[in-house]
């Protein structure tokens, strides 16, 4: 698998610290503000902000190259205020256009708190990468704009991943290649998107130098690993992109079936979290204690 050290100065940002300390860092998918508190709570340190996950949830649409990079950016500043201890590392699709663009966008999210990018190599409009009727640009263009990136993050804590869907128009063996290209270009990483296969995730580490990033989809073509799994393999970031979106999907859809058939939810309450958890959960008691300091003031000239 060779050396972490090798791969990568280790320390440079919190995500090179995370995979130091754990090997493998699983980021769960999480596409707003409630979700990233909620992976925080649960015990994760990172997460990563899926724009399939915010193509949902905040426009109701597929992940088809309809999410623009000033909607990415609101909806991360929103994340990391919502969860301030959370490393959060966004899907920057390709990058919002060409290289300065690229760095206006990486200036952006490091301002908005993000502690790393995804950026890859799709013609845009892109498509979800595990969707039909994918295409690339030139591998030297994006190579372009991952060299336009890393010189917009200069010293900043910030974590760069550069990906290729070159699998699926191209092979594999095109994908590896770009990925090393782009590790020349600056990436911190490199992201061969949707291997088909366990041969395929081992290629990958066979071929591509550097921090492996692997990601899981439910139903997608890269069969499902444990981070330990991956640890042995050699991946050092895992993307768990989609799950709480669709756990979210099934529990909306259950929920809004018990409500069209019945019209009330007294005999479905297991279905639901209760008034106090749900309040546990978004930390209400913090703001009662919040409040409670501004309740009066007492000017200092008539303190004794
Ligand atoms: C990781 C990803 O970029 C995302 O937006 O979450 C998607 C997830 C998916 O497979 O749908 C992608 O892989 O393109
Ligand atoms: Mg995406």
């Amino acid at each position: 698998m060779g050396s972490l050290e090798a791969a990568a100065p280790l320390g440079r940002t919190t995500v090179h610290r995370l995979i130091a300390e754990e090997g493998s860092v699983l980021m769960p998918g999480i596409q707003d503000a409630f979700s990233a508190a909620i992976c925080y709570k649960t015990g994760f340190k990172a997460c990563f902000v899926s724009g399939f996950g915010v193509s949902a949830a905040l426009l109701g649409l597929p992940d088809f190259g309809l999410l623009t990079t000033t909607e990415v950016v609101g909806t991360v500043r929103r994340i990391t205020a919502a969860a301030p201890n959370l490393c959060v590392v966004v899907d920057g699709d390709t990058g919002g256009g060409g290289p300065l663009n690229v760095q206006r966008f990486i200036k952006e999210l490091i301002a908005a708190g993000a502690k790393g990018v995804f950026l890859e190599d799709q013609v845009w409009p892109k498509k979800c990468g595990h969707m039909r009727g994918k295409s690339v640009v030139p591998a030297e263009e994006h190579a372009l704009k991952i060299a336009a990136a890393r010189e917009a993050i200069g010293d900043s804590d910030f974590f760069l991943v550069a990906r290729s869907d070159a699998r699926a128009p191209h092979g594999l063996q095109e994908a590896i290649r770009r990925a090393n290209l782009y590790r020349e270009a600056g990436a911190d990483a490199t992201f061969v998107e949707a291997p088909a296969n366990l041969e395929e995730l081992k290629e990958v580490v066979r071929d591509v130098k550097g921090l492996r990033i692997a990601n899981m989809i439910e139903g997608g073509k890269t069969p499902l690993h444990t981070p330990a799994e991956f640890k042995e393999m050699g991946f050092h970031l895992i993307a768990h992109s989609l799950s709480t979106i669709y756990a979210t999907t099934k529990a909306l859809v259950s929920i809004m079936k018990v409500l069209k058939d019945k019209g009330t939810t007294r005999d479905d309450l297991d279905q639901i979290v209760t008034f106090s958890e749900f309040n546990d959960m978004i930390s209400l008691e913090s703001w009662y204690e919040l409040e409670s300091k501004f309740k009066t003031f007492t000017p200092k000239s008539l303190e004794s």
